[in-house]
């Protein structure tokens, strides 16, 4: 139903980034709540890059919430939906304005709806964190038509209650997941270490393997771990609470090579978990393999690690350079060995393209001129289209207020989703 003359209209939209994470969060140990079994850590991104973008509006003549994805209607009843509604509107506050002449007092929120309408400037449920920008910026633009005042570690604890990978989508820079204590949650929350300017050297180039949705999501792939692998116990009590020192240290002191070390290990005992679950769950694919060893031998060949990488739940593989140089070499290694299927080079790295000319790659006849990596050991191997895309990206700030009207994805005088 569409707004009635002399019915108003509020609206707000929000951005939000997607984080990787360096260390893993894979297992609940209280899946209504969402509450992990390790803290984890990770980098956020560039939102110019992967983020997701949420309109929520108001207005009494809305009869019900409704949310739109990606330009399609879907369902609000789940919990995780559900929970994030409720525990924004119970923090509700007075909003006022003036302009448009609208008063809602605190009261009124639990009888008024919203509709939201969402957009991922990137694949959907493709390893690449959707969940975590998607929530976040729910939580984040929710809180701002509600005129909610909570702090940032309040609005983590209810973004994780969306997706747990979520809560860490809050901040920009480099950020940790406390798992905490508390049966409620409470102190569960998520905590920035430190800002993108700290450590804005790094270069993360993501090569999409595979933009298909996944066959096991982590939801259901995390609980099966947690109910068969005894790897995953080891790891959350032994292993993870020493290595998230260590690597707080290597960010706080710009330690390239603890980080890396400390990334890698992380994302191949992650793997090594799903492959312990019962039955094993298979998120990397060959060409997965296949970066992951171009990578070990390159950093092996220089003794100290070039570059890190991370594989989430899916086959895409986030790899983290030191700088531009080390990308572009990275690059150059990466393109000789998956040349693009079709002979378009500018549609196979979006985002920042220009590390295509610090790798010194203008045309395809570049690409067809690069040397095999010294250390590869079958230099003639080519793997043509098995990396659908490359996204050059870096590490990014936190959620933020979208003010231009163009931007809204509601359409602010009939409360419909723009492109509906
Ligand atoms: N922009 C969004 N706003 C709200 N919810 C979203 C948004 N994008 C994705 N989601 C939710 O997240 C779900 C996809 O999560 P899923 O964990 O399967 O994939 P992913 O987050 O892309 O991958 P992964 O978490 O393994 O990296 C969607 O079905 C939807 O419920
Ligand atoms: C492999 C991961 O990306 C798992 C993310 O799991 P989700 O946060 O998507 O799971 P739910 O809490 O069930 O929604 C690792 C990580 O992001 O830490």
């Amino acid at each position: 139903m569409a707004v009635e003359e002399g019915q108003w209209v509020l609206m707000a939209t929000g951005r939000s980034p997607t984080n990787i994470a360096v260390i893993k969060y894979w297992g609940k140990r209280d899946e209504a709540l969402i509450l992990p079994v390790n803290d984890s850590i990770s980098v956020t991104l560039d939102p110019g890059h992967l983020s997701a973008t949420t309109s929520v509006a108001v207005s009494p003549s809305f009869p019900s919430d409704r949310m739109w994805l990606n330009g399609k209607e879907i369902s609000l009843s789940g919990g995780r939906f559900q929970n994030c509604l409720r525990e924004i509107r119970k923090r509700a506050r007075d909003v006022e304005d003036e302009k448009k002449g609208i008063r809602i007092n605190k009261e009124d929120w639990e009888k008024l709806h919203v509709h939201i309408a969402s957009y991922n400037n990137f694949p959907t449920a493709a390893g690449l964190a959707s969940s975590a920008a998607g929530f976040a910026c729910l939580v984040f633009t929710l809180g701002k038509v509600m005129n909610v005042m909570e702090d940032y570690g309040e609005l983590s604890s209810i973004a994780r209650q969306g997706s747990g990978s979520a809560c860490r989508s809050i901040y920009g820079g480099f950020v940790k997941w406390c798992m905490g204590k508390n049966n409620d949650g409470s102190d569960s929350i998520a905590v920035q270490l430190a800002d993108e300017a700290h450590w804005n050297d790094l270069v993360i180039i993501i090569a999409v393997v595979s933009s298909k949705q996944k066959e096991t999501s982590s939801t259901s792939g995390m609980r099966d771990s947690v109910e068969t692998s005894p790897l995953l116990q080891y790891r959350a009590q032994t292993i993870v609470p020493n290595r998230v020192l260590k690597m707080e240290e290597a960010i706080k002191s710009r330690n390239f090579e603890s980080f890396a070390r400390l990334t890698c290990a992380d994302s191949n005992q992650f793997h090594a978990v799903c492959m312990d679950t019962s039955s094993p769950i298979f998120y990397m694919n060959d060409t997965s393999h296949r970066i992951i060893n171009l990578v070990e031998k390159w950093n092996q060949s220089e003794g100290t690690p070039q570059v890190a990488y991370t594989f989430d739940a899916g086959p895409n593989a986030v790899l983290i350079a030191p700088n531009r140089k080390n990308a572009a070499l990275l690059l150059q290694k990466l393109l000789y060995c998956f040349p693009p299927q079709d002979h378009d080079l500018s549609s196979y790295m979006v985002g920042d393209k220009s590390i295509l000319s610090d790798a010194g790659l203008n045309s395809m006849e570049d690409v067809e001129a690069l040397p095999a990596p010294a250390e590869m050991k079958t230099p003639n191997q080519k793997f043509k289209g098995d990396v659908s895309y490359f996204i050059c990206s870096r590490l990014g700030a936190g959620p933020k207020v979208v003010t231009e009207e163009t931007q809204a994805l509601i359409d602010s005088v009939t409360g419909l989703p723009k492109e509906v």
